[in-house]
């Protein structure tokens, strides 16, 4: 006790909770990170990464010597405009080595067996006002999560005295997802530094790619299509003939390529439904342990349009590691065509790792606790 009493003297002490889906983490942040200021999730997302006393904090939290570089978060925000209007129950921001993103599956589906376990009105404010329903299938409790995307619903499967069945998939739908590259996909160009390796190669090359939105940008390339060159995110951020296609429809700050997706299609030997193995890079270069539940949103209706996939019909996404074990997979399908895009729903399975508390000393004492990340360069 005294130990902790001695910590926490050093500085505030931030507290999370700790979860993995698919190999991926979720350091759900639930005590001792500052209000955010804005009217709108939106402008506390901005807040939160212009202010550099508060990204410090998701620095600390993401980074070594607390984190490690494949670190996910999600910032819980009881009050945003659409709790305030009772369209939702909660909002998030996801946080990952680099800022903040828009949407994030992952952390979604760990998030909602979470919300509805926790009985902390601290934490959860509007907890009672969720409902355990009963159906054929057992029980299950929805939530609506407001995520800087817009809202999604999350459907968590329970237990008759209303915790999270970590047995049944939680599923969501997320906002309405849509292919934004033209039919052919967009065209770039690869410089010959980014060929790997770089020496034998001193050609250029060119690659095309599907650019969609599942709540954030994908770019969706083929692994045979990429050979031996880098996932191209800055150059897909920097060619005008991509950057038409990450235009969001409404909202400016959605904007931005978020994540490179490489998708292998080579049949596997025992498969119920149709399947894709996926290797994502997001934010600064990041590898997402999961198969990326954003990334299922925005691809559903690529395979929908390209014929792959009929509505109603699941498919199974496995990241590089969930096929190592099985039952780690994604399922995505589309259940509905709106005019603003396809509504997707998208299951996985989350599990608990532990609990946390933070605490950080003065920097002038600690210039390395401020948070650091390895960054080996490649030849
Ligand atoms: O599941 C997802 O959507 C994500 N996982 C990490 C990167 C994406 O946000």
């Amino acid at each position: 006790m005294d130990v902790f009493r001695s910590l926490e003297a050093l500085a505030s002490t931030i507290k999370t909770l700790e979860m993995h889906t698919s190999g991926e983490p979720t350091r759900i942040i639930i005590a001792g990170y500052p209000t955010l200021e804005g009217n709108t999730l939106l402008e506390k997302r901005r807040y939160a990464s212009e202010t550099p006393e508060i990204d410090e904090i998701r620095k600390r939290l993401m980074h070594e010597p607390r984190g490690h570089e494949g670190m996910y978060g999600a910032i819980l925000v009881p009050e945003t405009e659409l709790t305030l209007s009772g369209q939702a129950d909660i909002g998030v921001l996801f946080c990952h080595n680099e800022g903040y993103s828009t949407m994030c599956g992952h952390a979604t589906i760990a998030l909602g067996r979470f919300l509805v376990d926790t009985h902390d009105i601290d934490v959860f404010p509007m907890r009672q006002t969720l409902h355990n329903r009963k159906h054929d299938e057992g029980f299950s409790t929805e939530i609506r999560l407001h995520a800087p995307c817009g809202v999604v619903y999350v459907t968590v499967p329970t237990t008759a005295a209303g915790l999270s069945d970590p047995t049944k998939p939680v599923q969501f739908r997320s906002v309405p997802s849509f292919v934004s590259s033209p039919k052919h996909g967009v065209t770039v160009d690869i410089p010959s530094h980014m060929i790997w390796p770089k020496l034998a190669e001193k050609q250029a090359a060119k690659i095309t790619v599907d650019i969609a939105y599942g709540g954030a940008f994908y770019a969706l390339v083929s692994a045979e299509e990429l050979g031996r060159t880098y996932p191209p995110s800055v150059i897909l951020n920097e060619d005008p003939e991509a950057r038409r296609s990450l235009i969001h429809p409404n909202e400016l700050d959605m904007g931005f390529l978020y994540g490179v997706t490489i998708i292998d299609t080579s049949p596997r030997p025992v498969q119920d439904e149709k399947t894709e193995t996926w290797l994502c890079f997001f934010a600064d270069e990041q590898i997402d342990r999961s198969p990326t539940g954003s990334c299922v949103s925005a691809h559903v209706p690529l395979a929908v349009q390209q014929g792959r996939l009929q509505m109603g019909e699941w498919c199974s996404y496995d990241s590089f590691l969930s096929t190592q074990y099985p039952g780690n997979a994604f399922r995505g399908r589309a259940v509905e065509r709106t005019e603003k895009g396809y509504i997707v729903e998208v299951e996985g399975y989350a599990h608990y790792t532990g609990a946390s508390s933070f605490v950080a000393s003065e920097k002038v004492v600690d210039r390395m606790g401020e948070g650091f990340e390895l960054k080996i360069p490649l030849l």
